[in-house]
């Protein structure tokens, strides 16, 4: 029997092998990645200094004990070159593999705009374990660092990297933190938070380049509004986009994310997306919650049993302790308003549909620990 196949060994890939053995222990799977294929939780990147993990600290297994912890094959540094959907195939850079069921946990890619200057290769941007421990590495000895983009990411590790003493300052174009999550009362509240850890923010502005510091160490930053910044490291964390493009190239359906229905199926005969390369009945949720959700779902249809994902109510928490964030954004394009009421750095904005019913928060500060009291108010996402 041809083995289950799983491209990716991200939380989507890795969750989705450990719900699968928990109701079949026998069916062979084969798990390719493209990196290192070391066991971690993503999230943690954001917080290695306040916690003080070194990128070897945050690896929980080796592709090895994953191997024998879940009785399955785990080969890595293979990127994945293409999938042949009518001989359930997929192609290697030298080789082929079938398979039963293909399952695509691809993840996201980073993405930085053009930027000019000699220094853009040494831009950083961390999004694997693998990136993380590069960074850490060039932070070794060094006392400051700029970054590129004011979302989820971006002030994480504003607060992280605070924490661990550098000193930091931010680029955000859209004039404010967390722009496309908060409104911006919220917004306000968490700048107040990471300003208080002493980053300092430039809102406005584009990052247009970045030079190497032709009168001493490090590199500057080139803004749109002709500001130079100097630091000693450079961090891009301006966006993500799903991985498509061999999904693209196969035929398989893709939008944003790579097409699938409720049951993960993607637009092929046993072939299932999900996690950030996903875009499930038109959600794309590039978080843990969502992709948790899933792996569970798709176990059950790849032991046999067929079941649909569904999402409850889906809350972010953002970890900037400087200034505790949890969020539950509204369904987009949404008809409704933001209502808002603060206290110092504690803001409780509850977004409500044109009938008056919630539909979104965001909590800041204190009173985030409302977050359990709204979830029960929210309609689930998708049932
Ligand atoms: C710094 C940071 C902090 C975060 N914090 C939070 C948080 O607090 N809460 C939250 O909910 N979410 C958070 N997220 C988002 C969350 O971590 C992601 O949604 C989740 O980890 C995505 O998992 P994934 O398995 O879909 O993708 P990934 O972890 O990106 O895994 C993708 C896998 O696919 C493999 N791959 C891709 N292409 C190929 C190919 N062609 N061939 C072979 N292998 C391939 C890669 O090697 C990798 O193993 C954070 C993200 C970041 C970057």
């Amino acid at each position: 029997m041809n083995p289950i196949v799983v491209i990716g060994s991200g939380l989507a890939g890795f969750n989705t092998v450990k719900e699968f053995r928990k109701l079949d222990k026998e069916t062979p799977v084969v798990v390719l990645t493209a990196d290192d294929g070391r066991n971690y939780s993503k999230p943690m990147l954001s917080t290695g200094f306040t916690k003080e993990k070194t990128a070897d600290e945050l690896a929980m297994a080796t592709p090895e004990q994953v191997a024998e912890q879940f009785n399955v094959t785990v080969r890595t540094g293979i990127h994945v070159a293409g999938i042949d959907t009518d001989k359930q195939r997929v192609l290697l850079p030298d080789d082929h593999l079938d398979y039963s069921a293909l399952v695509l946990a691809l993840g996201a890619d980073t993405w930085t705009p053009p930027l000019e200057g000699d220094a853009v290769g040494e831009v950083f941007s961390v999004n694997d374990l693998m990136d993380y421990g590069r960074f850490r590495q060039a932070l070794d000895g060094k006392k400051s660092v700029t970054i590129l983009g004011g979302g989820l990411i971006g002030c994480e590790f504003a607060n992280d990297l605070s924490n661990g003493g550098f000193q930091v300052s931010l680029v955000e174009p859209l004039g404010r933190c967390l722009p496309m999550l908060l409104p911006e009362a919220a917004s306000a509240a968490v700048g107040r938070g990471l300003e208080s850890l002493g980053v300092e923010f430039h809102f406005g502005p584009l990052a247009k380049a970045v030079h190497r510091n032709r009168d001493g160490e490090g590199l500057v930053t080139e803004l749109s509004d002709g500001t130079h910044l100097k630091s000693d490291v450079v961090l891009s964390a301006i966006g993500l986009r799903p991985r498509i493009d061999i999904a693209k190239e196969a035929g398989l359906r893709t939008n944003r994310g790579i097409l699938t229905d409720q049951q993960l199926r993607a637009s092929a005969d046993n072939v299932y997306a999900l996690g950030d390369c996903a875009e499930v009945e038109g959600h794309v949720l590039p978080y843990v919650l969502p992709l948790m959700a899933s792996a569970r779902a798709l176990a059950k249809t790849l032991a046999g049993e067929a079941t649909p994902v569904s999402y409850g109510v889906m809350p972010v928490t953002i970890k900037t302790p400087a200034c505790p964030v949890v969020v539950c954004p509204p369904p987009e394009e949404l008809d409704g308003d933001w209502e808002v009421e603060e206290d110092g750095n504690s803001v409780r904005a509850l977004f409500r549909d044109r009938d008056g019913a919630l539909r979104g928060y965001a909590l800041t500060g204190e009173v985030v620990k409302e977050k359990l009291k709204l979830n029960k108010e929210l309609p689930a996402l998708m049932p």
